[in-house]
């Protein structure tokens, strides 16, 4: 059992805080995923759980064992970084076989675990050949067979896919994931693409400017964000959030926008008091396959807004679309809007799906109402 512990870890560069507050725990064999924009600390938070960089503050355990000061090649980790960082004069096979020698594993042994991870990793062929001479794709595999090799408690990977075109991308988050899971170490990945923490990880930590924002499964943090940061973070096209006036309307509260007004689920608004904050400023959240368009003056798509620009992605289409001061994403399949006009200028009618409306406090941007159709909490029955 490899259990992966960090306590209240904190590091200063000077007057600079760039990790702060930070716990997380990761159960043996998880997957878990450090996610976030660029300079939120990810790679400093990585480099504290290897050892490369101490802490100002707070504790680091692998396996039960307090190894916060203890130098990173005393810890059972295994890293592969960004650029990789494997040594050009080396053949692939001696680069792999590193870590081996370097703690005088015996010649043989060496090279039957090398040729099991190449084998793995399909790079057998390429075991004679120096890293300038592959592709991207088999760089990476040679690193990420070099960290595979150690059998390590620990696996730790920054940004590991950053140089691979969207193609291989695809194929390696299918296969990575199906690798550690075969091999079952605990395993942290550093990443700031929401598509690849949210399509591998076992549960996701969300960060900004140095703190956790969440940390959760991926549907959770995809359905029950903790604040508008993460619901804007996570999900692509990124959720539509704009400024609304709660309203008291004919016994229940209403939305009201620049320009128009969003009706309100009754029971989710009561749920979660929503007759309290009426004449409040709130963020109103809603990601862009909750929004549906019809012709203007179709029945139930009563918010007119004008197409600003029309993007087919083939099976779905996006539209942005211009109501009042605000603009706004949909994302429809290419069936549903078939009839629809795609020209700019055209007007059509919207209709927000009540399930799955959020709201977002102005100030802090903590979530106030989780949308009713949540799996996790969503109060107030759904529509
Ligand atoms: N050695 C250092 N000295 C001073 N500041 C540093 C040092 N290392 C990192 N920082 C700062 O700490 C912050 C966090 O950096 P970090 O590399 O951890 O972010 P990140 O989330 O991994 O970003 P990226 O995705 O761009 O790699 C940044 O503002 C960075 O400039």
């Amino acid at each position: 059992m490899v259990e992966l512990v960090v306590e209240n870890l904190e590091k200063r560069f000077g007057n600079f805080t760039a990790v702060t507050d930070v716990d997380i725990h990761v159960d043996d064999g998880e997957f878990i995923f450090l996610l976030g924009p660029s300079g939120c600390g990810k790679t400093t938070t990585l480099r504290m759980i290897s050892g490369l960089e101490m802490p100002s503050g707070g504790r680091v355990f692998i396996g039960g064992r307090d190894v916060t000061y203890m130098r990173a090649r005393y810890r059972s980790v295994g890293m592969v970084f960004q650029d990789y960082g494997l040594y050009r004069h080396m053949t692939v096979h001696n680069n792999i076989a590193y870590p081996l020698k370097v703690r005088r594993m015996q010649r043989r042994e060496i090279a039957e675990k090398v040729g099991r991870v190449a084998e793995t990793l399909q790079i057998t062929d390429v075991l004679s050949r120096k890293p300038d001479s592959l592709s991207a794709g088999q760089l990476q595999r040679v690193a990420i067979a070099r960290m595979l090799v150690r059998e390590a408690d620990v696996f730790l990977m920054d940004e590991p896919m950053s140089h691979l075109d969207a193609q291989l991308r695809g194929q390696m988050r299918a296969e990575l994931r199906h690798l550690q899971k075969s091999i079952g170490t605990t395993t942290i990945f550093v990443t700031h693409d929401q598509l690849e923490a949210m399509t591998m990880a076992d549960r996701i930590i969300v960060m900004r400017a140095g703190r956790i924002q969440q940390y959760a499964t991926p549907l959770e943090v995809f359905e029950n964000p903790a604040n508008e940061f993460v619901a804007t973070f996570v999900g692509e096209p990124q959720m539509n959030v704009f400024d609304v006036t709660l309203r008291a309307d004919q016994g229940g509260v209403v939305a009201e926008a620049d320009g128009f007004v969003v009706p309100l689920n009754a029971a989710w608004a009561e749920a979660n008091g929503l007759h309290r904050r009426v004449g409040e400023i709130v963020r109103l959240g809603i990601r862009p396959e909750h929004i549906s368009l019809a012709r203007q003056g179709d029945e139930g798509h009563g918010i007119n807004a004008e197409l600003y620009s029309f993007e087919p992605t083939g099976a779905e289409n996006l539209y942005v679309l211009r109501v009042g001061g605000t603009e706004l994403t949909t994302r429809n399949s290419t069936n549903d809007t078939r009839h629809l006009g795609k020209v700019e200028g055209t007007m059509l009618g919207m209709h927000f799906d009540p399930d799955w409306i959020y709201l977002f406090d102005p100030g802090d941007g903590r979530t106030i109402a989780q949308a009713a159709g949540s799996r996790f909490g969503g109060k107030g029955r759904p529509a």
